[in-house]
């Protein structure tokens, strides 16, 4: 649980003590330091401010704070706070961004069809989601009712999770190139973005998911700086995108793992993803649409090549069809009232060390 959050990491919460007041902590092993002492905009009640600030100020910010936990200051124990989300939620966006995602579903869901659509490699596939359900990790996941079929409404019997890694907005734009990625883009969070797919398969066709989608995205309580991450080489892309979206940018070594019941299921390489993060805020400002403060937008599903690195129960058990046995000798398909499900993550740190991305987790209620 305290592995991956030295002084490299030092990724960003909000916590509250007992009743008191919203603060800026930052995870340190198995607590938190608060912040609020260092005042500014650390002194705030939700990290917009800081967010709003811009990439000098995020540098500095993390300066003071890499200061701050050297001099030894007071870690208040995990069981002690209460975290929220860390950050309010101003637009959320979600992409289709792995290949081995996108074809599984596509032959899960529409066997014989030639597989990815046309324009896959030609932009980031993405649809607007809810801001308003966004939730902290903790929060419990009331099951979805809904239209299954023409003439049934009830609730969902084919209740999914997606692991996901979701990028926070700190400075707004618009028109975004890639190069300007860290200019804009605050740091990382873990996300889950759970799905109806009996209510996505008679809703989707052709705008694409909405209340299928739109109940619950849990996040992470913790938010990654960009600092504190090592970029790396992304993937190669063929053919060879639009000049609105190039140099790709960077790619960053994220290793997720989806745990149901507390039985691991799958590690997802976030590696493996086809389009980077700099191509999906560069597209989605492309059309001079703007950006702002708070604003997050996920990944996308991550899965990789292999059948135990999928990040969705769709894949994982071909659509309820092979379902996965759990360590306490039960079967699965989809989720059952009561099941939880945990999205972990670590990242290869700016440092050259494994840090943790800390982790997001949800229990399936009636
Ligand atoms: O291909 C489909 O019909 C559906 C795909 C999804 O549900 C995935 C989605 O939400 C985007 C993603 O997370 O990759
Ligand atoms: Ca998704
Ligand atoms: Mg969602």
């Amino acid at each position: 649980m305290s592995d991956g959050f030295g002084p490299d990491n030092l990724p960003y919460g909000v916590f509250t003590l007992g009743r008191g007041e919203r603060r800026i902590g930052v995870r340190l092993g198995n607590g938190v330091v608060d912040l609020s002492a260092l005042g500014g905009r650390l002194a705030a009640a939700s990290l917009n401010p800081l967010m709003a600030a811009g990439r000098q100020e995020w540098t500095a910010a993390r300066e003071a704070v890499v200061a701050h936990v050297a001099w030894g200051p007071p870690v208040i124990p995990l069981h002690d706070v209460t975290l929220h989300l860390p950050f309010e939620v101003a637009d959320y966006t979600d992409f289709y961004s792995s290949e081995h995602h996108a074809l599984n579903v596509s032959a899960i869901l529409r066997p014989g069809s030639p597989g990815l659509s046309p324009q896959w490699k030609h932009l980031p596939i993405g649809y607007h989601g809810r801001s308003a359900t966004v939730v902290v990790s903790g929060t419990p996941i009331v099951r979805p009712s809904g239209q299954l079929g023409e003439g049934l409404f009830g609730p969902s019997r084919r209740l999914d999770v997606e692991a996901e890694v979701g990028f926070v907005v700190g400075r707004p734009g618009r028109r975004i190139a890639t190069t300007e990625f860290a200019e804009h883009v605050f740091g990382v969070t873990l996300v889950n973005d759970w799905s109806a797919r009996d209510l996505q398969a008679w809703e989707y066709r052709p705008l694409g998911p909405f209340l299928a989608k739109s109940f619950a995205t849990s996040v992470s309580p913790w938010v990654v700086p960009l600092d504190a991450l090592a970029p790396v080489q992304a993937q190669p892309q063929d053919p060879e995108p639009l000049d609105y979206l190039r140099p790709a940018g960077p790619g960053f070594d994220l290793r997720l793992t989806v745990e149901w019941n507390d039985t691991l299921v799958s590690t997802p390489p976030f590696t493996s993803m086809y389009w980077t993060a700099a191509q999906q805020l560069a597209h989605l400002t492309s059309n001079g649409a703007s950006v702002r403060t708070g604003d997050l937008y996920a990944s996308g599903t991550v899965s990789g090549p292999e059948r135990e690195q999928v990040g969705s129960f769709l894949e994982l058990t071909r659509n309820g069809d092979d379902p996965v046995k759990l360590a306490d000798g039960t079967l699965r398909g989809f989720l059952e009232n009561g099941d939880v499900v945990r999205i972990g993550g670590t990242a290869l740190s700016a440092a050259g060390t494994r840090i943790s991305l800390g982790s997001v987790s949800g229990t399936v209620v009636p």
